[in-house]
């Protein structure tokens, strides 16, 4: 630990106890708002699903991606990457050789990201591969597990995934009881690993990163620029200061967030979740009053059975209103299916009608009317109908700027789709509005020096170009 903290000293922030979280990293120095606090290549790391086979598992890019022609299963983007992961892949790659078909199913992606973490420790122990101060088996073994927390059920999960992995790795003398150990450690320290757009691609353990708590009014962001977790300051942070990240979506009301962080074993208390009455969720989760003249939001009052406008006091029977939302609930299904068939045409107009229905039933502010408006773009895009596109793009964007604080990636990366579709409208001067607007907050959450980014300012440079020119030409004729 003294090692740990040596290193990370040298980075500007420390490992404290902080009260009623147990461990937590604490800046050292003052960090203002875009610097990296924390920059961290993964001790173990596993593509999801959708991302086997797309994505090269030492260090998740896309480009060039081969399978290893022994085990069919590894993908590498290059000899590079295939070169750095050989030693872990040698040992994993006689071990998946030698599994039936039938086995190699059971191959999850959790399952693949303990089969890593097993052999990194092994191969670090052994020293066959190199440990670092900052990425090493000892602070893996520190990790918190909340084990004996772990319910009944839950512990019968661990116990037959334990099972699944010695089943991949036979050869070697596993601890069943320390496997399982590793799937609550993951559950509660892993980190959801996604690509500059915000898409899952996969999961990782970071040491460092795993010493952070989480706030639903975060002070930082994490990004990844492949596999490599980056913590930026979102705020000035003075020294002092403890680093805080989301583990979850914070666009959602304080029961939906303190359900989601159930699986992390505590109760947020940041200053959202102090909140005894939180207007905010009154308007996420509510309900349009009846009389559509008035903006008054209506809640269900249990006693009175039905919604009533905290405005005016007009009420809404509580029948109607269950009978309109399972009319969404089939459009929603309908929707969802010609999405999966790949008929957006067909999927486009059925949000269209669940937009329609919604627009009576919800207040304006409802995330159930955001995220119809993000399935209506999504589908606008598919359909190259940049005009509907660019509404509901500005929409969302209306809505990521009441429910998420000034510097988020998810307003910035809007901003860019819409810099983007006003491009190809030729709407120029909105184009480089839009882009700037990006550019100022994601410089903040992704940095300058990514090839998104870099992409990003280019774009903005051709379109203050193309504005100049046509500037001239008018002043010219
Ligand atoms: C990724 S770890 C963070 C480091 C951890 N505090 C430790 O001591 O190892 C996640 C765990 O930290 C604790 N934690 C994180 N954020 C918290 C918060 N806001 N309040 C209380 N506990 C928190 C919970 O025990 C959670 O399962």
């Amino acid at each position: 630990m003294e090692e740990f903290q040596r290193a990370l000293s040298s980075r500007g922030v420390t490992v404290a106890s902080i009260p009623g979280k147990g461990r937590g990293l604490v800046t050292t120095r003052d960090f203002s708002p875009g610097e990296v606090i924390i920059c961290q290549e993964p001790y173990a790391s596993a593509p999801n699903k959708a991302s086997v086979g797309l994505v090269c598992d030492a260090c998740f890019s896309s480009k060039h991606v081969k399978k290893c022609s022994a085990c069919r299963v590894a993908c590498y983007c290059g000899p590079a990457c295939q070169k750095s992961e050989w030693k872990l892949h040698q040992v994993e790659c006689k071990a998946l050789v030698a599994l039936s078909d039938e086995r190699r199913k059971m191959l999850t992606p959790t399952i693949h990201l303990v089969v890593q973490l097993i052999l990194r420790a092994k191969l670090q122990q052994d020293q066959v591969i190199p440990a670092s101060e900052t990425n090493n088996y000892d602070l893996i073994k520190a990790l918190e597990s909340h084990m004996s927390a772990v319910g009944e059920d839950q512990l019968v999960v661990y116990a037959q995934m334990a099972n699944l992995v010695s089943l991949v790795l036979p050869s070697l003398d596993l601890d069943l009881k320390e496997i399982s150990y590793y799937f609550s450690k993951l559950s509660c320290n892993a980190h959801t690993i996604c690509d500059t757009e915000l898409r899952p691609i996969g999961t990782g353990l970071f040491p460092i990163v795993s010493m952070i708590n989480h706030s639903c009014v975060p002070n930082s962001v994490l990004i990844f620029e492949g596999n490599v977790a980056h913590v930026r300051a979102t705020e000035s942070m003075p020294k002092n200061t403890e680093v805080l990240i989301s583990y979850i979506e914070t666009a959602s009301t304080k029961e939906k967030r303190q359900s989601e962080l159930r699986q992390y074993f505590f109760t947020c208390t940041c200053s959202r979740c102090l909140k005894s009455y939180a207007e905010e969720d009154v308007y996420l989760e509510g309900y349009r009053c009846s009389d559509h003249k008035c903006t008054g939001v209506s809640l269900f009052l249990s006693d009175q059975r039905a919604f009533i406008c905290q405005q005016c006091g007009a009420a809404r029977d509580a029948l109607e209103v269950e009978r309109i939302k399972s009319g969404v609930m089939q459009l929603s299904e309908k929707a969802s299916t010609a999405v999966s068939t790949g008929n957006y045409t067909e999927a486009y107009s059925t949000y269209k009608a669940i937009e329609q229905v919604e627009c009576n039933l919800y207040h304006p502010f409802s995330l159930n009317l955001l995220k119809t408006h993000e399935n209506l773009l999504k589908m606008s895009m598919e359909l190259k109908d940049w005009k509907s596109a660019l509404t509901y793009c500005r929409l969302t964007i209306e809505a990521y700027q009441r429910v998420y604080p000034a510097i988020h990636p998810m307003i910035g990366l809007q901003l860019y789709t819409c810099g983007k579709i006003e491009w190809l409208l030729e709407c120029t001067d909105d184009a480089i509005r839009s882009y700037t607007k990006a550019a100022d907050i994601l410089r903040i959450t992704h940095g300058t020096t990514s090839p998104f980014m870099r992409e990003l300012l280019a774009s903005l440079e051709e379109a203050r170009a193309e504005a100049s020119y046509k500037h001239s030409s008018r002043e010219r004729f």
